[in-house]
């Protein structure tokens, strides 16, 4: 190692972080390793006159460094282009060390390397991210240095390391938003996905599409007789003979508890959907042995047709769902098809339906507001709407249960427009007293924006309400964005034009290309509360949300942080030049006249307390 060269970091792969696994469409695969970032590149000999260094990088304007190694082809250092180019453009120093080697320089003061980051080609690019991170970012600019077994291979850039995490991360991501945990099948959502691709191919093909809905008869006993070990071993067997069942292509889903569904696309005849709902049947009715108990798990199962049940999704789950309970009156352990004469008959689910019903066109309905605030001084810059239901037997409901049964059911429509006209109200009402004249965040479903004629609904309300429309926002999800694009944006201009701001919620969750934010007219990005989640100690967080920053400022957009809970998360957020943050940290969501109260008094405990 040459004493003139700077000391590299030398990083190991025997990092014990190494257990990572990258997910992709529900597979699990090896982490990678910086082998895949490998970009070979001629190095420097600690020979090298610095004329030749200096002409290679006018040569090749886009390298930030230059590797230098030793006779054994080890790594010794890095030259930087900007301090090496600086002290060559001053000419007396061109013509006096033009023909000295570049381990001679640094004896001058002008002249200072980087200091090298070298890495193992087994490390992996977790562990990499981690120690950029700690080095303070330099090396995502000048790249590192690539070795095997000490030896140079070449050299791997930043970009691409923050890529390939960033891909990780949303693969991550995708994957528990769209499988089950604990038998690995797609989720409700997944299911819900598939089913839509699959009714859109069965209209042009003009064939059918099946859903088979499963319900293990009196699971609930077992679980609570034997325990909930006894409880999912018993579901993972389920699953293994569910799958047995199917036919090869067909999807196989968990919707939650002991309800699978069976997918079964590209039909040409129903009887292929009764001889797998019979194999089902059959499949059950042979004991499973887990932990030394010997159980029976029959099933009852219903099936629904599309087209000619329904084309729609969620009816057609709720009519294989109304057939399986069929199924399950007439004595359990047997199938039945949906039939015009069902009953649709799903008494938990239908009573929260009417419930809500009720509570949109009553007074159950809330609007509670969550601050946003600028992370230097703490000013209050907005309010997010968060809708909440006062349950007269309940209590208070959080919108995590409400919502998705609003969304299927269509409810979303009037439970949406009501959010809108009590935050215009809210608004218009704290303009009156002069309390609280910052912008308002409401979140906008993908169902309301596709109504016909959202914009002039929106244009009629500020009008009656009187506000000014600056101080609006809707919130959209990504997914929003990638449906009826030429619809949705047509929509959103049309917004625009009001005066309305637009942001994408959870932004960074939705798996979508990002060619679309310089397509849409979007104001502002909330980075996603799960990127934010122990950002000090998670550098795929990290690194993420620097890329959103990054993405936002390049892009002219405004950023807000959500999910903020610690100081800890804070000071990373601010430090990366996040301009607001939302969060429990700074005040849950509260009552409107709470916010009031919040702005006097709390602000000022947080003004003393970071
Ligand atoms: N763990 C943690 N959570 C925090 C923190 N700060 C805020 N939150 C919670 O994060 C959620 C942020 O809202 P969202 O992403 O729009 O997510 C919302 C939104 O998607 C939906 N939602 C709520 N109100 C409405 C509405 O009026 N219309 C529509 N369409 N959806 C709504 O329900 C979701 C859940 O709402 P909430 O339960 O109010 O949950 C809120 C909020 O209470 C924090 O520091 N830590």
């Amino acid at each position: 190692m040459s004493s003139h060269l700077p000391e590299p970091a030398v990083a190991s792969g025997e990092s014990p972080q190494r257990q990572f696994v990258f997910i992709s469409d529900g597979r699990l695969q090896e982490a990678p390793t910086v082998r895949h970032l490998l970009n070979f590149l001629s190095p420097l000999r600690a020979e090298t006159p610095c004329q030749k260094v200096l002409e290679r990088f006018l040569a090749q304007p886009d390298l930030y460094a230059l590797p230098v190694i030793d006779k054994e082809s080890r790594p010794i250092g890095l030259v930087d282009r900007r301090s090496f180019i600086e002290f060559f453009s001053k000419q007396y120093s061109r013509e006096i060390f033009g023909r000295r080697a570049i381990v001679e320089l640094d004896s001058y003061d002008e002249y200072e390397s980087a200091n090298p980051l070298i890495v193992e080609d087994s490390c992996s690019v977790e562990d990499v991210a981690q120690m950029i991170i700690d080095a303070g970012m330099q090396h995502m600019v000048t790249g590192f240095i690539v070795v095997s077994g000490g030896n140079y291979l070449g050299v791997a850039n930043g970009h691409d390391l923050l890529n390939i995490i960033t891909q990780r991360k949303q693969a991550e991501l995708h994957y528990l938003a769209h499988y089950d945990h604990l038998t690995g099948l797609p989720n409700r959502m997944l299911l819900a996905d598939r089913l839509e691709r699959a009714c859109r191919d069965a209209e042009r093909k003009n064939s059918l599409v099946a859903v088979l809905f499963i319900d293990i008869d009196r699971f609930k006993q077992i679980n609570d007789s034997l325990g909930h070990s006894v409880g999912d071993a018993v579901l993972r067997k389920v699953v293994e003979r569910l799958k047995l069942s199917a036919r090869r292509a067909d999807t196989v889903a968990r919707l939650g508890g002991d309800e699978f569904v069976i997918l079964m696309e590209s039909l040409d005849d129903q009887a292929d959907v009764d001889l797998v709902a019979q194999r089902v049947v059959e499949a059950m009715r042979a004991p499973i042995e887990v932990f030394g108990h010997s159980l029976v798990a029959t099933v009852s199962v219903g099936s629904s047709l599309y087209p000619a049940d329904d084309t729609e999704i969620s009816p057609l789950l709720a009519k294989a769902d109304a057939a399986m309970y069929e199924a399950k009156a007439r004595g359990r352990n047997g199938f039945r098809r949906y039939a015009a004469g069902t009953a649709m008959y799903n008494p938990a689910r239908i009573a929260l339906e009417n419930d809500l019903r009720k509570a949109i066109d009553g007074d159950e309905l809330v609007l509670f507001f969550q601050p946003q605030v600028d992370l230097v001084t703490q000013e209050i810059r907005g309010v997010e709407a968060l809708v909440r239901w006062r349950h007269p037997q309940r209590g208070l409901v959080s919108p995590i249960h409400f919502i998705p049964v609003a969304e299927e059911s269509g409810l979303i429509v009037p439970l949406g427009n009501w959010v809108l006209c009590a935050a215009l109200h809210q608004l218009r009402q704290w303009q009156m007293q002069e309390r609280l004249p910052v912008r308002v965040s409401i979140n906008i479903s993908a169902l309301q924006l596709r109504q016909g004629g959202f914009a002039r609904y929106l244009a009629e309300q500020i009008e009656a309400y009187a506000i000014d429309p600056c101080l609006i926002e809707l919130e959209l999800t990504e997914s929003v964005l990638m449906h009826n694009v030429e619809g949705v944006l047509q929509t959103l201009h049309e917004i625009k034009a009001l005066g309305v701001s637009l942001a994408i919620d959870d932004f960074g969750t939705g798996f979508s290309s990002l060619s679309y934010l310089r397509r849409f007219p979007i104001d502002r990005l909330k980075i996603d509360q799960s990127f934010v989640r122990d950002i000090e100690r998670t550098p795929t967080n990290e690194s993420i949300a620097r890329a959103i920053v990054a993405l936002a400022n390049s892009l002219s957009l405004d950023i807000v942080a959500e999910g903020i809970e610690t100081p800890a998360e804070k000071s990373v957020l601010e430090h990366m030049r996040c301009s607001e943050g939302q969060g429990y940290l700074f005040a849950k969501p509260l009552p409107a006249e709470e916010i009031v109260n919040w702005l006097g008094v709390s602000r000022k405990e947080l003004l003393l307390s970071y």
